[in-house]
Protein backbone atom coordinates (compact mmCIF):
# COMPACT_ATOMS: atom_id res chain seq x y z
CA UNK A 1 0.00 0.00 0.00
CA UNK A 2 2.02 3.23 -1.33
CA UNK A 3 2.66 5.79 1.90
CA UNK A 4 2.47 2.53 4.58
CA UNK A 5 5.15 2.03 7.11
CA UNK A 6 6.67 -0.27 8.73
CA UNK A 7 4.83 0.03 11.91
CA UNK A 8 6.41 -2.53 14.04
CA UNK A 9 9.84 -1.38 13.51
CA UNK A 10 9.06 2.62 14.61
CA UNK A 11 6.95 1.08 17.71
CA UNK A 12 9.77 -0.77 19.62
CA UNK A 13 12.14 1.37 22.02
CA UNK A 14 15.90 0.42 22.95
CA UNK A 15 15.97 -2.28 24.54
CA UNK A 16 18.94 -1.58 26.92
CA UNK A 17 16.87 -0.20 30.02
CA UNK A 18 18.67 0.51 32.97
CA UNK A 19 16.88 -1.58 34.76
CA UNK A 20 18.07 -1.27 38.19
CA UNK A 21 16.19 2.13 38.19
CA UNK A 22 13.17 0.77 36.78
CA UNK A 23 12.06 -2.64 38.91
CA UNK A 24 8.90 -1.82 40.25
CA UNK A 25 7.35 -3.75 42.59
CA UNK A 26 3.73 -4.62 42.69
CA UNK A 27 1.95 -2.77 45.87
CA UNK A 28 0.91 -5.79 47.93
CA UNK A 29 4.88 -6.76 47.80
CA UNK A 30 6.26 -3.75 49.65
CA UNK A 31 8.74 -4.41 52.15
CA UNK A 32 7.67 -2.49 55.22
CA UNK A 33 5.25 -0.01 56.44
CA UNK A 34 6.39 3.55 54.53
CA UNK A 35 4.79 5.40 57.29
CA UNK A 36 6.70 3.56 59.90
CA UNK A 37 9.44 3.70 58.44
CA UNK A 38 9.75 7.55 57.64
CA UNK A 39 10.00 8.11 61.84
CA UNK A 40 12.43 5.12 62.56
CA UNK A 41 16.03 6.92 62.45
CA UNK A 42 17.92 4.03 62.14
CA UNK A 43 16.55 3.33 58.25
CA UNK A 44 18.34 4.73 55.95
CA UNK A 45 16.02 4.86 53.07
CA UNK A 46 17.20 3.38 49.81
CA UNK A 47 17.16 6.66 48.25
CA UNK A 48 19.61 8.35 50.19
CA UNK A 49 22.34 5.95 49.43
CA UNK A 50 25.03 6.94 46.77
CA UNK A 51 26.25 10.75 46.01
CA UNK A 52 23.92 12.94 46.97
CA UNK A 53 24.10 16.79 46.02
CA UNK A 54 23.07 19.58 48.98
CA UNK A 55 19.32 19.70 47.56
CA UNK A 56 19.04 16.04 46.64
CA UNK A 57 17.86 13.52 45.84
CA UNK A 58 15.24 14.63 43.46
CA UNK A 59 12.36 12.07 42.47
CA UNK A 60 11.42 13.04 38.51
CA UNK A 61 7.40 11.83 37.89
CA UNK A 62 7.26 11.91 34.20
CA UNK A 63 3.00 12.22 33.80
CA UNK A 64 1.06 10.94 31.18
CA UNK A 65 -1.67 9.04 29.87
CA UNK A 66 -0.14 5.78 29.70
CA UNK A 67 -1.39 2.91 27.18
CA UNK A 68 -2.41 -0.43 27.02
CA UNK A 69 1.25 -2.94 26.39
CA UNK A 70 -0.91 -5.82 25.54
CA UNK A 71 -4.40 -6.36 24.15
CA UNK A 72 -5.23 -7.96 27.26
CA UNK A 73 -5.24 -4.73 29.56
CA UNK A 74 -7.33 -2.68 27.04
CA UNK A 75 -10.59 -3.23 28.56
CA UNK A 76 -8.73 -1.91 32.09
CA UNK A 77 -7.11 1.41 30.43
CA UNK A 78 -10.66 2.26 28.31
CA UNK A 79 -12.47 1.72 31.68
CA UNK A 80 -10.55 4.21 34.14
CA UNK A 81 -10.45 6.62 30.78
CA UNK A 82 -14.18 6.00 30.79
CA UNK A 83 -14.35 6.78 34.53
CA UNK A 84 -12.59 10.08 34.41
CA UNK A 85 -14.97 12.86 34.83
CA UNK A 86 -12.16 15.48 33.50
CA UNK A 87 -11.61 13.79 30.40
CA UNK A 88 -15.07 12.53 29.38
CA UNK A 89 -18.02 13.95 31.90
CA UNK A 90 -20.78 12.76 32.00
CA UNK A 91 -22.03 13.66 35.67
CA UNK A 92 -24.09 11.50 37.64
CA UNK A 93 -24.29 8.76 35.56
CA UNK A 94 -20.50 8.02 34.90
CA UNK A 95 -20.72 5.24 37.04
CA UNK A 96 -23.12 3.82 34.88
CA UNK A 97 -22.49 4.99 31.44
CA UNK A 98 -18.52 4.90 31.91
CA UNK A 99 -17.99 0.91 31.96
CA UNK A 100 -21.18 0.32 29.53
CA UNK A 101 -19.20 2.35 26.72
CA UNK A 102 -15.77 1.25 27.21
CA UNK A 103 -17.00 -2.53 27.16
CA UNK A 104 -18.48 -1.45 24.00
CA UNK A 105 -15.62 0.12 22.61
CA UNK A 106 -13.36 -2.80 23.64
CA UNK A 107 -13.06 -4.67 20.76
CA UNK A 108 -12.57 -2.71 18.43
CA UNK A 109 -9.51 -0.74 20.20
CA UNK A 110 -8.52 -4.16 20.68
CA UNK A 111 -7.86 -4.89 17.25
CA UNK A 112 -6.67 -1.44 16.78
CA UNK A 113 -3.67 -2.40 19.21
CA UNK A 114 -2.95 -5.39 18.01
CA UNK A 115 -2.64 -4.36 14.43
CA UNK A 116 -0.03 -2.11 15.80
CA UNK A 117 2.55 -4.78 17.32
CA UNK A 118 -0.39 -5.86 20.17
CA UNK A 119 -0.12 -3.07 22.45
CA UNK A 120 1.31 0.78 23.18
CA UNK A 121 5.09 1.60 22.63
CA UNK A 122 3.99 4.30 25.43
CA UNK A 123 5.61 3.01 29.02
CA UNK A 124 8.71 1.84 27.46
CA UNK A 125 9.03 5.29 25.78
CA UNK A 126 8.57 6.93 28.66
CA UNK A 127 10.69 4.54 30.82
CA UNK A 128 13.80 5.76 28.45
CA UNK A 129 13.36 8.83 28.03
CA UNK A 130 12.91 9.63 31.89
CA UNK A 131 15.84 7.18 32.73
CA UNK A 132 18.20 8.92 30.22
CA UNK A 133 17.40 12.53 31.08
CA UNK A 134 17.85 11.94 35.04
CA UNK A 135 21.52 10.29 34.26
CA UNK A 136 21.73 13.97 31.78
CA UNK A 137 20.38 15.99 35.01
CA UNK A 138 22.64 13.90 37.67
CA UNK A 139 25.70 15.67 35.68
CA UNK A 140 24.49 18.94 34.53
CA UNK A 141 22.35 19.75 38.13
CA UNK A 142 24.68 17.97 40.71
CA UNK A 143 23.43 19.47 43.57
CA UNK A 144 20.04 18.46 42.67
CA UNK A 145 21.35 14.50 42.35
CA UNK A 146 20.69 11.96 42.55
CA UNK A 147 17.69 11.78 40.44
CA UNK A 148 15.62 9.27 40.46
CA UNK A 149 12.86 7.98 37.42
CA UNK A 150 9.69 7.86 37.97
CA UNK A 151 6.64 7.23 35.61
CA UNK A 152 3.01 7.41 36.70
CA UNK A 153 0.11 6.84 34.31
CA UNK A 154 -3.50 8.01 34.41
CA UNK A 155 -5.41 5.01 32.91
CA UNK A 156 -2.28 2.51 33.11
CA UNK A 157 0.38 0.96 34.62
CA UNK A 158 2.07 2.36 36.62
CA UNK A 159 -1.24 4.00 38.09
CA UNK A 160 -0.43 7.38 40.04
CA UNK A 161 -1.10 5.33 43.45
CA UNK A 162 1.70 2.69 42.33
CA UNK A 163 4.41 5.81 41.53
CA UNK A 164 3.11 7.37 45.00
CA UNK A 165 3.26 4.38 47.20
CA UNK A 166 7.17 3.66 45.49
CA UNK A 167 8.11 6.94 46.27
CA UNK A 168 7.34 6.64 49.94
CA UNK A 169 8.88 3.10 49.55
CA UNK A 170 12.11 5.04 48.44
CA UNK A 171 12.02 7.10 51.26
CA UNK A 172 11.18 10.21 49.39
CA UNK A 173 8.18 10.96 52.23
CA UNK A 174 9.90 13.09 55.12
CA UNK A 175 12.92 15.38 55.65
CA UNK A 176 16.06 16.40 53.60
CA UNK A 177 14.67 12.91 50.85
CA UNK A 178 11.32 14.80 50.42
CA UNK A 179 11.47 17.02 46.46
CA UNK A 180 9.35 15.36 43.76
CA UNK A 181 8.74 16.98 40.53
CA UNK A 182 6.10 15.99 38.81
CA UNK A 183 6.81 16.64 34.76
CA UNK A 184 3.90 16.12 32.34
CA UNK A 185 4.59 14.91 29.50
CA UNK A 186 2.14 16.93 27.70
CA UNK A 187 3.75 19.92 25.75
CA UNK A 188 0.64 21.36 25.72
CA UNK A 189 -1.57 22.21 28.86
CA UNK A 190 -5.05 20.78 28.67
CA UNK A 191 -7.30 20.34 31.56
CA UNK A 192 -8.35 16.91 30.54
CA UNK A 193 -4.85 15.52 30.02
CA UNK A 194 -2.41 17.68 32.66
CA UNK A 195 -5.33 18.48 34.75
CA UNK A 196 -6.37 15.58 34.72
CA UNK A 197 -2.91 13.70 36.05
CA UNK A 198 -2.90 16.89 38.77
CA UNK A 199 -6.17 15.73 40.04
CA UNK A 200 -5.29 12.31 40.38
CA UNK A 201 -1.69 12.61 42.28
CA UNK A 202 -3.32 15.62 44.38
CA UNK A 203 -6.16 12.61 45.39
CA UNK A 204 -3.44 10.02 45.84
CA UNK A 205 -1.18 12.23 48.01
CA UNK A 206 -4.32 13.40 50.16
CA UNK A 207 -4.71 9.52 50.40
CA UNK A 208 -1.12 8.62 51.40
CA UNK A 209 0.18 11.39 52.98
CA UNK A 210 -2.96 13.40 54.61
CA UNK A 211 -2.76 17.25 55.00
CA UNK A 212 0.87 17.20 56.38
CA UNK A 213 2.99 19.81 55.23
CA UNK A 214 6.44 19.16 53.13
CA UNK A 215 9.79 20.53 55.09
CA UNK A 216 12.44 21.57 53.80
CA UNK A 217 15.13 19.61 56.47
CA UNK A 218 15.00 16.60 58.73
CA UNK A 219 13.44 16.99 61.66
CA UNK A 220 15.46 17.75 64.96
CA UNK A 221 17.20 14.86 66.23
CA UNK A 222 15.97 12.66 63.47
CA UNK A 223 18.04 11.54 60.24
CA UNK A 224 14.81 11.31 58.89
CA UNK A 225 12.08 14.36 58.74
CA UNK A 226 8.53 13.74 59.39
CA UNK A 227 7.08 16.07 56.74
CA UNK A 228 5.24 14.81 53.25
CA UNK A 229 6.67 15.03 50.08
CA UNK A 230 7.64 18.62 48.72
CA UNK A 231 5.91 18.53 44.79
CA UNK A 232 6.99 21.19 41.83
CA UNK A 233 5.13 20.62 39.36
CA UNK A 234 6.35 21.22 35.38
CA UNK A 235 2.98 21.86 33.74
CA UNK A 236 4.11 22.48 30.23
CA UNK A 237 6.95 23.52 27.76
CA UNK A 238 4.88 24.18 24.61
CA UNK A 239 7.99 26.27 22.81
CA UNK A 240 10.91 24.99 24.70
CA UNK A 241 13.81 25.27 21.88
CA UNK A 242 15.07 21.91 22.20
CA UNK A 243 11.48 20.75 21.81
CA UNK A 244 10.79 22.96 18.80
CA UNK A 245 14.29 22.29 17.18
CA UNK A 246 13.60 18.10 17.99
CA UNK A 247 10.13 18.61 15.81
CA UNK A 248 11.88 20.40 13.15
CA UNK A 249 14.46 18.13 12.80
CA UNK A 250 11.95 15.31 11.88
CA UNK A 251 10.31 17.74 9.77
CA UNK A 252 13.60 18.17 7.48
CA UNK A 253 14.39 14.84 7.26
CA UNK A 254 10.50 13.77 6.29
CA UNK A 255 10.89 16.87 3.52
CA UNK A 256 14.39 15.55 2.50
CA UNK A 257 12.77 12.32 1.23
CA UNK A 258 10.70 14.63 -1.81
CA UNK A 259 12.45 15.21 -4.98
CA UNK A 260 14.21 18.97 -4.63
CA UNK A 261 11.61 20.59 -7.07
CA UNK A 262 8.97 19.45 -5.23
CA UNK A 263 9.92 19.63 -1.45
CA UNK A 264 9.03 23.22 -0.46
CA UNK A 265 5.77 23.00 -1.76
CA UNK A 266 4.65 19.89 0.37
CA UNK A 267 1.98 21.37 2.40
CA UNK A 268 2.95 20.30 5.93
CA UNK A 269 0.10 19.30 7.91
CA UNK A 270 0.13 19.64 12.03
CA UNK A 271 -2.24 17.34 13.73
CA UNK A 272 -2.88 17.56 17.48
CA UNK A 273 -5.80 15.53 19.45
CA UNK A 274 -8.78 17.35 19.02
CA UNK A 275 -10.84 18.62 22.33
CA UNK A 276 -15.04 18.76 22.27
CA UNK A 277 -15.86 22.06 21.70
CA UNK A 278 -17.86 21.72 24.93
CA UNK A 279 -13.81 22.07 26.87
CA UNK A 280 -12.39 24.37 24.14
CA UNK A 281 -15.48 27.19 25.04
CA UNK A 282 -14.98 26.69 28.89
CA UNK A 283 -11.39 28.42 28.20
CA UNK A 284 -9.30 25.51 27.98
CA UNK A 285 -5.69 26.77 27.11
CA UNK A 286 -4.55 23.78 24.42
CA UNK A 287 -6.03 24.74 21.01
CA UNK A 288 -3.54 28.42 22.30
CA UNK A 289 -0.59 26.44 23.03
CA UNK A 290 -0.95 23.55 20.35
CA UNK A 291 -0.91 27.00 17.76
CA UNK A 292 2.15 28.17 19.95
CA UNK A 293 4.33 25.03 19.22
CA UNK A 294 3.32 24.88 15.84
CA UNK A 295 4.16 28.54 14.53
CA UNK A 296 7.49 28.28 16.61
CA UNK A 297 8.62 24.86 14.74
CA UNK A 298 7.56 26.84 11.63
CA UNK A 299 9.83 29.96 12.37
CA UNK A 300 12.62 27.82 13.39
CA UNK A 301 11.89 25.99 9.92
CA UNK A 302 12.18 29.89 8.40
CA UNK A 303 9.08 29.24 7.31
CA UNK A 304 9.57 26.75 4.56
CA UNK A 305 6.49 25.35 3.47
CA UNK A 306 3.02 26.27 3.55
CA UNK A 307 1.46 25.00 6.72
CA UNK A 308 -2.03 23.96 8.58
CA UNK A 309 -2.71 23.24 12.00
CA UNK A 310 -5.17 20.31 12.35
CA UNK A 311 -7.12 17.69 14.84
CA UNK A 312 -7.61 14.55 14.87
CA UNK A 313 -9.32 11.26 16.83
CA UNK A 314 -12.20 12.57 18.04
CA UNK A 315 -14.63 10.10 20.11
CA UNK A 316 -18.33 10.14 20.07
CA UNK A 317 -20.94 12.39 18.39
CA UNK A 318 -20.25 15.89 20.11
CA UNK A 319 -18.98 18.66 18.31
CA UNK A 320 -15.42 18.54 18.63
CA UNK A 321 -12.55 21.22 17.27
CA UNK A 322 -11.72 20.88 13.78
CA UNK A 323 -10.61 20.82 10.77
CA UNK A 324 -10.37 17.14 10.96
CA UNK A 325 -7.00 15.43 10.18
CA UNK A 326 -8.79 12.96 7.67
CA UNK A 327 -11.11 15.14 6.09
CA UNK A 328 -8.40 18.10 5.42
CA UNK A 329 -5.97 15.21 3.66
CA UNK A 330 -8.90 14.27 1.10
CA UNK A 331 -9.93 17.75 0.84
CA UNK A 332 -6.22 18.68 -0.10
CA UNK A 333 -5.88 15.16 -2.49
CA UNK A 334 -8.99 16.36 -3.86
CA UNK A 335 -7.75 19.97 -4.89
CA UNK A 336 -4.65 18.17 -6.38
CA UNK A 337 -2.77 18.71 -3.46
CA UNK A 338 -0.88 14.97 -2.80
CA UNK A 339 2.63 16.30 -1.13
CA UNK A 340 1.45 16.24 2.27
CA UNK A 341 3.81 16.13 5.56
CA UNK A 342 1.90 15.24 8.51
CA UNK A 343 3.70 15.66 11.48
CA UNK A 344 2.11 14.90 15.15
CA UNK A 345 2.30 17.81 17.50
CA UNK A 346 1.16 17.43 20.90
CA UNK A 347 3.02 13.69 21.91
CA UNK A 348 6.33 13.13 22.23
CA UNK A 349 6.12 8.95 21.66
CA UNK A 350 4.01 6.83 19.35
CA UNK A 351 0.96 5.82 20.24
CA UNK A 352 -2.44 4.34 18.66
CA UNK A 353 -3.45 8.02 17.08
CA UNK A 354 0.39 7.80 15.25
CA UNK A 355 0.66 3.83 14.54
CA UNK A 356 -3.10 3.44 13.76
CA UNK A 357 -5.03 6.42 12.92
CA UNK A 358 -2.03 8.10 10.64
CA UNK A 359 -0.49 5.80 9.41
CA UNK A 360 -2.89 2.74 8.52
CA UNK A 361 -6.06 4.94 8.32
CA UNK A 362 -5.16 8.30 6.77
CA UNK A 363 -1.86 7.29 4.66
CA UNK A 364 -2.89 4.14 3.96
CA UNK A 365 -6.15 4.83 2.17
CA UNK A 366 -5.09 8.09 0.76
CA UNK A 367 -3.18 5.47 -1.21
CA UNK A 368 -0.24 8.36 -2.33
CA UNK A 369 3.72 7.86 -2.08
CA UNK A 370 3.31 11.74 -1.67
CA UNK A 371 1.85 11.76 1.55
CA UNK A 372 4.01 10.93 4.67
CA UNK A 373 4.37 11.45 8.21
CA UNK A 374 7.11 12.91 10.15
CA UNK A 375 8.53 10.60 12.96
CA UNK A 376 7.15 10.47 16.95
CA UNK A 377 10.33 12.20 19.00
CA UNK A 378 10.43 8.94 21.01
CA UNK A 379 13.79 8.17 21.38
CA UNK A 380 15.21 11.81 20.04
CA UNK A 381 18.86 12.72 21.35
CA UNK A 382 17.44 16.86 20.68
CA UNK A 383 14.47 15.96 22.80
CA UNK A 384 16.15 14.31 25.85
CA UNK A 385 18.33 16.80 25.97
CA UNK A 386 15.43 19.43 25.78
CA UNK A 387 13.76 17.14 29.35
CA UNK A 388 16.97 17.59 31.02
CA UNK A 389 17.12 21.59 30.27
CA UNK A 390 13.48 21.97 31.15
CA UNK A 391 13.94 20.08 34.27
CA UNK A 392 17.10 21.79 35.29
CA UNK A 393 15.65 25.46 34.71
CA UNK A 394 12.26 24.47 37.10
CA UNK A 395 14.86 22.91 39.49
CA UNK A 396 16.64 26.17 39.27
CA UNK A 397 13.92 28.71 39.29
CA UNK A 398 12.76 27.79 43.05
CA UNK A 399 9.26 28.05 41.31
CA UNK A 400 5.98 25.47 42.34
CA UNK A 401 4.82 25.75 38.84
CA UNK A 402 4.34 28.03 36.08
CA UNK A 403 1.85 30.90 36.77
CA UNK A 404 -0.09 30.12 34.36
CA UNK A 405 -1.46 27.06 36.30
CA UNK A 406 -3.06 28.43 39.28
CA UNK A 407 -5.31 30.48 37.27
CA UNK A 408 -8.88 28.23 36.41
CA UNK A 409 -10.50 28.24 33.12
CA UNK A 410 -13.42 30.76 33.21
CA UNK A 411 -15.89 28.08 32.91
CA UNK A 412 -14.10 25.71 35.06
CA UNK A 413 -16.90 24.49 37.89
CA UNK A 414 -14.57 21.58 39.59
CA UNK A 415 -13.91 21.44 43.18
CA UNK A 416 -11.33 19.10 42.37
CA UNK A 417 -9.11 21.17 40.00
CA UNK A 418 -9.97 24.01 42.46
CA UNK A 419 -8.39 22.30 45.56
CA UNK A 420 -5.82 20.88 43.48
CA UNK A 421 -4.44 24.37 42.31
CA UNK A 422 -5.10 25.53 45.54
CA UNK A 423 -3.22 22.79 47.20
CA UNK A 424 -0.17 22.73 44.57
CA UNK A 425 0.52 26.96 44.23
CA UNK A 426 0.59 26.34 48.51
CA UNK A 427 3.33 24.41 48.05
CA UNK A 428 5.53 27.23 47.06
CA UNK A 429 6.63 28.00 50.68
CA UNK A 430 8.25 24.21 51.32
CA UNK A 431 10.52 24.92 48.43
C1 LIG B 1 -2.58 15.76 23.88
C2 LIG B 1 -3.11 14.62 23.66
C3 LIG B 1 -4.48 14.23 23.96
C4 LIG B 1 -5.61 14.98 24.26
C5 LIG B 1 -5.76 16.48 24.37
C6 LIG B 1 -6.69 14.05 24.45
C7 LIG B 1 -7.99 14.42 24.75
C8 LIG B 1 -9.06 13.54 24.76
N1 LIG B 1 -9.05 12.17 24.49
C9 LIG B 1 -10.31 11.64 24.62
C10 LIG B 1 -10.69 10.29 24.45
C11 LIG B 1 -9.83 9.22 24.15
N2 LIG B 1 -8.48 9.28 23.95
C12 LIG B 1 -7.98 8.02 23.72
C13 LIG B 1 -6.68 7.65 23.46
C14 LIG B 1 -5.62 8.53 23.40
N3 LIG B 1 -5.66 9.91 23.62
C15 LIG B 1 -4.41 10.44 23.48
C16 LIG B 1 -4.02 11.78 23.64
C17 LIG B 1 -4.88 12.85 23.96
N4 LIG B 1 -6.20 12.79 24.28
C18 LIG B 1 -3.53 9.35 23.16
C19 LIG B 1 -2.05 9.48 22.93
C20 LIG B 1 -4.27 8.17 23.12
C21 LIG B 1 -3.75 6.76 22.82
C22 LIG B 1 -2.95 6.14 23.91
C23 LIG B 1 -1.94 5.13 23.37
O1 LIG B 1 -2.20 4.42 22.40
O2 LIG B 1 -0.85 5.03 23.92
C24 LIG B 1 -9.06 7.09 23.79
C25 LIG B 1 -8.91 5.57 23.69
C26 LIG B 1 -8.86 5.09 22.31
C27 LIG B 1 -10.24 5.12 21.73
O3 LIG B 1 -11.16 4.57 22.33
O4 LIG B 1 -10.41 5.75 20.67
C28 LIG B 1 -10.22 7.82 24.05
C29 LIG B 1 -11.61 7.30 24.23
C30 LIG B 1 -11.15 12.74 24.97
C31 LIG B 1 -12.65 12.60 25.20
C32 LIG B 1 -10.37 13.89 25.06
C33 LIG B 1 -10.74 15.29 25.40
C34 LIG B 1 -11.60 15.66 26.30
S1 LIG C 1 -11.52 22.83 33.78
FE1 LIG C 1 -9.81 24.12 33.47
S2 LIG C 1 -9.29 24.66 35.51
FE2 LIG C 1 -10.98 23.31 35.83
FE1 LIG D 1 -7.45 11.07 23.74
Amino acid sequence: MPGHRAISKLARPPLSLPKADLSRRPLGQRSHNVFQSRNMAAVVPPVMQGSTGSKGPTAMVFMNMGGPSTTDQVGDFLSRLFADGDLIPLGRLQNYLGPLISRRRTPKIQAQYAAIGGGSPIRRWSEYQCAEMCRILDRVSPQTAPHKPYVAFRYADPLTEEMYARLLDDGFGGGKGGRAVAFTQYPQYSCSTTGSSLNELWKWRMRLEGRRAGVAGPEEGSEVGGGAIRWSVIDRWPVHPGLVDAFARNVEAKLAEYPEERRDKVVLLFSAHSLPMSVVNRGDPYPAEVGATVYAVMQRLGLSNPYRLVWQSQVGPSAWLGAQTSDTVQQYIAKGQTDLVLIPIAFTSDHIETLYELDHEIIGEAGQEGVKRAESLNGSPVFIDALADIAKKHLESGHIASKQMGLRCPGCKSERCLEQKKFFMEQQASL
